[in-house]
């Protein structure tokens, strides 16, 4: 998978918030085997020193840092964050997140294409978290981003493919762009669907980082991912109405 300039293998980007520890993160974002972690620079920039371990711990991992602008809510907080992110985290790779709703973390899709722009010009490899809005994708995409990640639902729901029509229309409009699933998911089942349906790879957090055994269920992804992946190139059967026999009737027994 291309992102950008980098190719990787693993389809799964993992994020590091809300785990019981972060020993447990750093256990889980290896169990996962995803290359690319997304760190919020909010927690990272503070200079406690459960922030050093942390940043230890990630870079341990050997994974490619994607920091976030997760809690911000207007363009300027947005587009400030990011540029205080290339400094700490010296990479120009930047998750956008433009919050324009509490209740449902709904992206501002407005702030966040506006964002965007500002952020391409200015160099960065911008990931914007967005809706499934082919017209909010096409701006994104004129304004510069070479990926899109939809939301599956919202964040920290854990409800899944809200609608699976949209994403589906959304892969088919946009060939050529990769398209990751991001918020919402929460079981692997969810992100089996996410790659099934098409898509380039699924960004995850809460799912593994809340389950009981947050290792256990990195791997119970990391797998799920792989599997949808196969079913999607396998060209699966086209789904009926009627039922159609799979055992042939020709040849059948005869009872005198
Ligand atoms: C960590 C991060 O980037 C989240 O904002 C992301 O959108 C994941 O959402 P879930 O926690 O619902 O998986």
């Amino acid at each position: 998978m291309q992102l950008y300039d980098k190719t990787f293998e693993s389809r799964l980007l993992l994020g590091t918030a809300l785990y019981p520890s972060p020993a447990i993160m750093a256990e889980a974002a290896r169990a996962s085997r995803a290359e690319i972690l997304t760190v919020s620079l909010r927690r990272e920039s503070a200079a406690q020193r459960t922030g050093q371990d942390f940043w230890a711990l990630i870079r341990e991992t050997g994974a490619t840092v994607l920091p976030n602008t997760a809690g911000c809510h207007s363009v300027k907080e947005a587009v400030t964050t990011a540029q205080m992110a290339r400094e700490v985290f010296n990479t120009s790779w930047i998750k956008l997140e433009v919050i324009g709703e509490a209740d449902t973390l709904q992206p501002d899709v407005f702030g966040l294409v506006e964002a965007a722009r500002i952020l391409s010009e200015d160099g960065f490899a911008v990931f914007p978290y967005t809706t499934d809005d082919l017209v909010v994708a096409e701006r994104l995409v004129e304004a510069g981003c070479r990926v899109l990640m939809p939301w599956g639902a919202p964040i920290g729901s854990g409800r899944g493919l809200n609608n699976p029509y949209a994403l589906r229309t959304m892969r088919a409009h946009f060939p050529d762009v990769p398209l990751i699933v991001d918020a919402g998911i929460g079981l692997p089942s969810h992100a089996a669907a996410a790659m099934e349906l098409g898509y380039d790879a699924v960004l995850l957090n809460t799912a593994v980082a809340k389950a009981g055994d947050p290792v256990r269920m990195a791997q119970a992804f990391a797998k799920a991912i792989e599997a949808g992946r196969a079913a999607y190139e396998a060209d699966p059967m086209e789904m009926r109405d009627m039922a159609a026999p799979s055992t042939p009737v020709l040849g059948k027994a005869f009872l005198a």
